[in-house]
């Protein structure tokens, strides 16, 4: 076919057919630069197939000529129809000379599996210039090199241009999808043996590398080695080991993290942990680092001084030495929105273009970021600004794991060892911890974020801080040496990044919280850019801007999120009884702090799936273990004080129900009350949960107490939820506490128990024979005690994951077993926040309930609202196909 172009044979007026990405490879290709050979799919091709499609749904059918009537203000309407396309596209068949013709190009590639990557043109009519910043807009996909699957992998890149982010984009940028022009560059993909980035201004090169192939730098999951190099010299200035803890290469051996595609087709791609020893070691050896930057030398003198190269190290063979250098993307200071931007020599015939558009390239620039940016970390649009500017922390921040979203820029106050009553400077700043100690959650009240060396997703400081609606980075490195008290830092617990920005507060604003509100306060001097009450003004010169304005890239499932912290001029979506849909699934939400209840319960949500006790009580106990209060003889103050707090959280969620979730003390978490729990070796797998009511009732019978005094007080909606359940006999001697005292007889009553310990797997009909009335799933210490991975280890992040297949068919049996059993299942655990896209499987298995912390409220509405409405969809379009084969049957 003559629409299917090799690297070598493309010429400048293929420029719009073949994409910029193409173009660029195939221009330094043919100067004698290293890369992958490869060919290009022409974006006609795209076109004519859309002609080709039948379309089920006739509203679509002119999609190649007209423009899609969309309201972008609609996320669910956005999100229907980009799936509808999306599968019809995907579902179409390519005609057979296509096929034909793939293959015989294809057999010209020498590899096992192929690399297709969208190569994206727009043309004079999109009223944009080509070198809009759309990278990481669409995704590569990576299929085995076999007719069908590179059918099926050119359809998803197609389908790609469909996404609803990518609709969204176009259409907020003023772009009509009929005048994008997307091709594809077909590559081989060989394992590599690294791969990264060189960023190049004129006065400092900053190269990122990461083991294996480049997804795992493009998807932010590891933190490179980086290096500072001065361009001339070609000297290292300095370099930093960065963090890879796994790496993607070519499946060789069978691993459940084998990436399936969404079609049944499994993908040749694989992640793989990378041992302690290797995690040690750079990954670019010394020899290729010293090749890359003499590449990085040759290319400053073909196209200027100003762009980023990404770099593959590919290993064909098992030797080291035989591996080779390839450039597998370029782009030139203008695509990366640089401020002192030099034309790639190649830009030839469309420079004057270029220029007379540069106002309106601006524009669209500044509005993606000040929207919603779909640039990853690599590829962000003043890397070269930062890298040219003053202030290099701000170019290279810690990293550590989000655990609680949103962004805050406040002086740090660093707590290096533990007390109980530590001095802090004053309210507003940014906790820097080695461990946060539960003593401190006062502080935590009053912080503007939190950063913490050691901890995961689910420890106490990201809980609560998720709850707070501050940002937490946890499991950062040295942290308490790194960051100095008084130093401003800015802390983004969406990306796990802090940035470092000295002493002086000048030229940057300062984000100030009020009742649990975020705006921004005027910047002392300098850029001027806010005023009380206005939103800040994104400025691209300056660092901080790009950090502040830059969100993560959202998958799909968060697309149509508010942003909770009024931070981020992103799309919001209030979850308001005027513009929502009653989903039939109940939205629960997880809380402890009695601070937040008047917000919460504000929210459409239909109750208290968690109500995290040992939290709760932190304040009630005043430093005190709840033992003390006993022998001091302070047993009756002390029921009276916890009833008091319940019934603050009864009275407002009323006649919402609250799970009340009794005492699961962790000993290590609360060795700061006195006198101090026994330590434990091993206290996730201690004396917690129902095990310690056996040995000890006298604080279950408190709690139950408080309980009676609450119903007392005439709050009928709460429940009672047991922890950490490791066998029926455990239950059945709770229930028969709960029984005395008197609380089985309210009619509303329920008792519950959390499903984490694995052996409810096997013995849920024998709980709910012995009296327990539901279930929620705890998916945090289920997977923890499934994986076998200790869940608050920052090192161990990447081996708890919830989306594990043996994590996912513990829930659906869980879900399948409840429902056949006739009994209730909540899930309370992180995961579907974490995860959104799991929400559709839990919605599609019948949960009953999803709860989720407070952060996570207005998206998981939409993920279920989504899911719902997709399982609606599903059963009409079947039951429509259905009637359509009986009426043909009947016609034949
Ligand atoms: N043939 C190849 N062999 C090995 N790695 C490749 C090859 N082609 C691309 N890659 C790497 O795969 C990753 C994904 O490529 P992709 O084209 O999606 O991203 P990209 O180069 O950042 O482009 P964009 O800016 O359009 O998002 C990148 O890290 C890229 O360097
Ligand atoms: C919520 C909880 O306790 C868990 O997921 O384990």
């Amino acid at each position: 076919m003559d629409n299917f172009l090799w690297l070598n044979q493309i010429q400048p007026r293929d420029r719009l057919q073949v994409g910029e990405k193409a173009f660029h490879l195939s221009h330094l290709a043919q100067r004698g630069y290293p890369v992958i050979p490869g060919f290009a799919i022409e974006a006609s091709v795209l076109r004519d197939f859309l002609e080709k499609i039948d379309w089920f749904d006739p509203l679509f059918a002119d999609l190649p000529n007209s423009s899609l009537h969309l309201d972008v203000d609609n996320p669910r309407q956005l999100q229907l129809v980009a799936r509808a396309i999306r599968q019809e596209i995907t579902t179409a068949t390519l005609p057979t000379e296509w096929k034909t013709a793939l293959a015989s190009f294809s057999a010209g590639i020498e590899a096992s599996a192929l690399i297709l990557r969208p190569s994206l043109a727009l043309p004079s009519e999109t009223g944009v210039t080509s070198d809009l910043k759309i990278s990481g807009l669409l995704e590569a996909h990576v299929c085995d090199r076999n007719e069908e699957a590179l059918a099926a992998a050119i359809k998803r890149v197609w389908a790609e241009l469909f996404r609803a982010r990518s609709l969204l984009y176009w259409r907020r940028n003023g772009i009509q999808i009929q005048h994008i022009n997307l091709a594809i560059l077909v590559q081989p993909l060989y394992n590599s043996l690294a791969a990264g980035l060189v960023q190049a201004s004129p006065n400092l090169w900053e190269i990122q590398a990461t083991c294996g192939l480049g997804m795992a730098l493009i998807k932010g999951e590891v933190l490179p080695d980086y290096y500072q190099v001065q361009p001339e010299s070609g000297t290292v200035l300095m370099q930093q080991l960065g963090v890879k803890t796994l790496a993607y290469n070519l499946k060789e051996l069978p691993s459940w993290q084998g990436i399936e595609s969404k079609n049944g087709l499994s993908s040749p791609l694989q992640t793989y942990s990378l041992g302690e020893e290797q995690q040690q070691l750079y990954a670019l050896e010394e020899k290729y680092l010293k090749q890359l930057i003499r590449l990085a030398q040759q290319l400053t003198d073909e196209i200027g001084p100003a762009f980023t190269v990404e770099w593959t190290l590919t290993a064909k063979g098992s030797e080291s030495s035989a591996a080779e250098l390839y450039i597998t993307q370029v782009r030139s200071a203008q695509e990366m929105g640089s401020m002192e931007s030099t034309s790639l020599a190649f830009d030839s015939g469309e420079q004057g273009r270029q220029a007379d558009n540069e106002t309106s390239r601006q524009a669209v620039e500044e509005s993606i970021l000040t929207q919603h940016s779909f640039l990853t970390t690599h590829s962000s649009p003043n890397a070269q600004s930062i890298s040219s500017s003053q202030e290099p922390s701000v170019a290279h921040p810690l990293r550590g794991i989000g655990a609680a979203g949103g962004r805050a820029i406040a002086p740090a106050q660093a707590i290096a060892s533990f007390s109980h009553n530590p001095e802090i400077t004053s309210t507003g700043r940014v906790l820097v911890v080695k461990t946060f100690h539960p003593d401190w959650l006062p502080l935590l009240k009053h912080a503007a974020g939190v950063v913490a060396e050691q901890g995961g997703m689910t420890c106490h400081a990201a809980i609560i801080a998720r709850e707070l609606g501050i940002p937490a980075v946890v499991g950062v490195r040295d942290a308490t040496q790194s960051i100095q008290s008084d130093e401003f830092v800015l802390v983004d617990g969406d990306r796990g990044e802090i940035y470092l920005l000295g002493k002086e507060r000048t030229a940057f604003p300062s984000i100030i919280r009020e009742k649990g509100e975020w705006s921004m306060e005027p910047s002392v001097s300098g850029t001027g850019h806010t005023e009380v009450g206005k939103p800040f003004i994104y400025n691209p010169q300056h660092p901080i801007s790009r950090v502040l304005h830059n969100t993560p890239e959202l998958p799909d499932a968060q697309l149509p999120i508010a942003n909770t912290q009024g931070l981020m001029p992103n799309i919001q979506l209030p979850i308001t009884a005027t513009t929502s849909p009653i989903v039939a699934t109940q939205l629960l939400v997880n809380l402890s702090q009695p601070s937040t209840i008047e917000r919460a319960a504000s929210l459409p949500v239909d109750g208290v799936g968690l109500l995290r006790s040992e939290l709760m009580m932190l304040e009630v106990l005043q430093g005190q273990h709840p033992g003390r209060w006993l022998t001091s003889g302070r047993k009756q103050e002390l029921v009276e004080l916890m009833a008091q707090t319940i019934c603050q959280f009864a009275a407002a969620f009323a006649p919402r129900p609250v799970f009340y979730r009794s005492l699961d003390w962790r000993s290590h978490e609360f060795q700061s009350l006195a006198p101090s729990f026994p330590s434990e070796v091993n206290p996730m797998l201690g004396m917690r949960g129902t095990f310690s009511y056996l040995q000890d009732p006298s604080l279950f019978d408190v709690e139950l107490s408080a309980l009676v005094k609450v119903y007392q007080s005439g709050y009928t909606n709460v429940n009672l939820l047991l922890p950490f359940v490791r066998t029926v006999e455990e239950f059945s001697f709770c229930r028969s506490r709960v029984e005395q005292a008197g609380l089985l007889h309210q009619s509303h009553f329920q008792l519950w128990i959390m499903a984490e310990v694995p052996s409810i797997l096997f013995l849920l009909p024998d709980y709910i024979k012995a009296g327990c009335m539901g279930i929620s799933i705890g998916t945090n210490d289920l997977t923890q005690l499934l994986l076998g991975v200790d869940r608050d280890r920052a090192e161990m992040a990447i081996g708890f994951d919830e989306r594990h297949p043996a994590v996912m068919e513990a829930i659906a049996q869980l879900i399948r077993t409840a429902k056949q059993e006739g009994i209730p299942c909540s899930i309370c655990g992180q995961a579907p926040a974490k995860y959104p896209e799991l929400i559709d499987r839990l919605v599609e298995w019948g949960i009953s309930s999803i709860s989720v912390s407070l952060d996570a409220v207005e998206r998981t509405y939409t993920c279920i609202a989504r899911a719902e409405q997709r399982l609606l969809l599903e059963a009409a379009r079947s039951q429509k196909s259905k009637v359509k084969s009986q009426k043909k049957g009947r016609r034949d």
